[in-house]
């Protein structure tokens, strides 16, 4: 593992990511990947998690292709130098920020959308002209498998590898050194990557998880809130880090979500729902006993059912949800929805604001003042007001968590970002030696009210006298630029 990653700092060392061109070409590589493999991708996808070819290609494989798509439309412009302002020592200096790549960045995913969660942080980190070791989840192995026999095929093998293995190889790969690491995946072993990161003083990105509220006010059309909750809770079978984990609302309201949340469930998923192609099972038996015991002396309004051998667990809405109840304690992350009644948006809020910060907040209602202070008396990594899910579409939004969800965020250029090193760049002529007699020692007051104008633009002769000081200090500047004789400012 140590000669592998050395492997690739090597091949990082020789230069051969910063072109553009070079970087391009990777990306329209796996992009290609992606269109040719689509088969072997899904079909992976559909023996990790069963989910049917339509749902993994609109989940994680669009992400993907729209990733790539966006990113060459603007990688252009995300590596050219930016100019910045500057003040009056450095008019006529060239003052920009480059963004550069880190070096040797390791991505580690997760197994519920075991293709995006690798793909879209490598594409970023591919953008940003980086070497990457790609470290899938091993519990969804097939996905990891064809992730290890593709990427080698389309991409660069000296600069990109992919190591797959559990916590054995994990821990193994976290003790190299690298530039930066993005890790998806449990808050607990969040905080081993973060320490075993520290060792080597690497920055890290770190996309946990948490219980998303979603809170549902009165004043709102509960048909259509009940849809979109039915679809982003039960999606992948609720195995959806940002899916709303608990519903909070006033204990009037809870009959009639939960029979609109059973409607819209027989409208989605049929009478039978084990025979719907839409709807997946828990990833492994570990995470199903898991699910299943959070349903002990709960309050099943609906659903409920499960089934060891599919590892099938029914959507399953719970009601009077006790905040105390283990339901409560622990990130669902499964098709289970307790709904627990508070009093009002107030009561809310400081219920959400008593937990741990979450990943994603939901809040639905008419009241669009009522959205914009739940959202301003909140935290959470990410907010969607009246629908839950989509904010993780939009690639201009950064995406990830805050406190106990993570730190750090990525899509589209956030990624990119992620993995460049914004370097200040200012290049100063060795000309006009005599403006900076301003800065040597020996100090003195008249130096430093100079100072003052040049830094701080503080100046105590009003604006005229201002202006007029500008003009000189403009005039002074150039002439120290053209003039090899040294020029004192004081
Ligand atoms: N923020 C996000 O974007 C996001 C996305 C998906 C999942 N999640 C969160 O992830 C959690 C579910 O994922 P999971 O943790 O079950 O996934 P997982 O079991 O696949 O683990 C994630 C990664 O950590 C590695 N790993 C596991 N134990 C390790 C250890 N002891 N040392 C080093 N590495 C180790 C695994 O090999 C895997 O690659 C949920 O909390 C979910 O909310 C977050
Ligand atoms: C025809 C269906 C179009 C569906 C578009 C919506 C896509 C949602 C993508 C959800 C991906 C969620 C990934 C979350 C990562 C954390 O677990």
């Amino acid at each position: 593992m140590e000669r592998q990653v050395q492997r690739l700092r090597q091949a990082f060392r020789s230069g051969r990511t910063r072109p553009l061109r070079f970087r391009r070409q990777q990306l329209e590589a796996l992009r290609r990947m992606v269109q040719e493999r689509e088969e072997d991708i899904l079909g992976a996808l559909a023996r990790d998690l069963s989910k049917s070819e339509l749902n993994a290609y609109s989940q994680e494989v669009i992400t993907v292709l729209g990733e790539i798509d966006f990113v060459l439309g603007n990688l252009a412009e995300w590596v050219s130098a930016k100019p910045v302002k500057k003040n009056l020592f450095t008019l006529l200096d060239e003052a920009y920020i480059q963004p550069q790549p880190l070096g040797l960045v390791l991505i580690i995913g997760a197994w519920n959308y075991p293709f995006v969660l690798t793909m879209q942080p490598l594409v970023g980190a591919i953008a940003a002209g980086n070497a990457v070791i790609v470290k899938p989840s091993e519990l969804s192995e097939n996905t990891a498998n064809i992730l290890a026999k593709l990427l080698p095929q389309y991409l660069d093998q000296d600069l990109y590898a992919v190591i797959n293995g559990g916590v054995e190889e994990t821990t193994e790969l976290l003790k190299q050194r690298f530039d930066h690491i993005l890790y998806t995946g449990n808050t607990a072993v969040g905080k081993i990557v973060m320490a075993a990161a520290a060792k080597h003083l690497t920055p890290v990105t770190l996309e946990l998880g948490g219980k998303s509220p979603c809170y549902i006010d009165k004043d709102c059309d509960l048909d259509v809130v009940c849809r979109r909750i039915t679809w982003g809770k039960f999606m992948n079978c609720g195995q959806t880090c940002i899916a709303p984990d608990y519903i909070l609302c006033e204990a009037t309201l809870q009959d009639q979500i939960v029979q609109r949340i059973k409607d819209t469930v027989k409208e989605f998923y049929g009478e039978n729902i084990k025979e719907s192609p839409d709807y997946e099972r828990i990833i492994n038996l570990r995470h199903f006993k898991r699910i299943k015991s959070l349903l002990e002396g709960q309050k099943i309004a609906f659903g409920g059912e499960t089934d060891e051998a599919t590892r099938y667990i029914a959507p399953t809405v719970l009601t009077n949800v006790d905040p105390e109840a283990k339901v409560m304690q622990e990130e669902i992350f499964g098709p289970v929805l307790p709904i627990v009644p508070v009093k009002n948006a107030d009561e809310a809020i400081h219920f959400i604001n008593e937990r741990e910060k979450p990943l994603a907040l939901y809040i639905f209602s008419h009241n669009n003042k009522l959205i914009k202070q739940m959202i301003e008396e909140t935290s959470s990594g990410g907010v969607t007001g009246n629908d839950v899910i989509m904010h993780f579409t939009l690639n201009s939004l950064p995406f990830g968590g805050v406190g106990s969800s993570g730190m750090g965020a990525y899509h589209g250029k956030h990624t990119f970002d992620t993995f460049s090193h914004q370097r200040p760049c200012l290049l100063k002529s060795l000309k006009g030696e005599g403006a900076n007699k301003l800065r040597y020692p020996p100090n003195s007051q008249s130096k430093v009210d100079w100072a003052k104008f040049f830094l701080l633009k503080q100046f105590n002769k009003g604006k005229l006298g201002f202006l007029l000081l500008m003009c000189v200090a403009v005039a002074a500047a150039v002439f120290v630029k053209v003039s090899p004789l040294s020029v004192a400012l004081h």
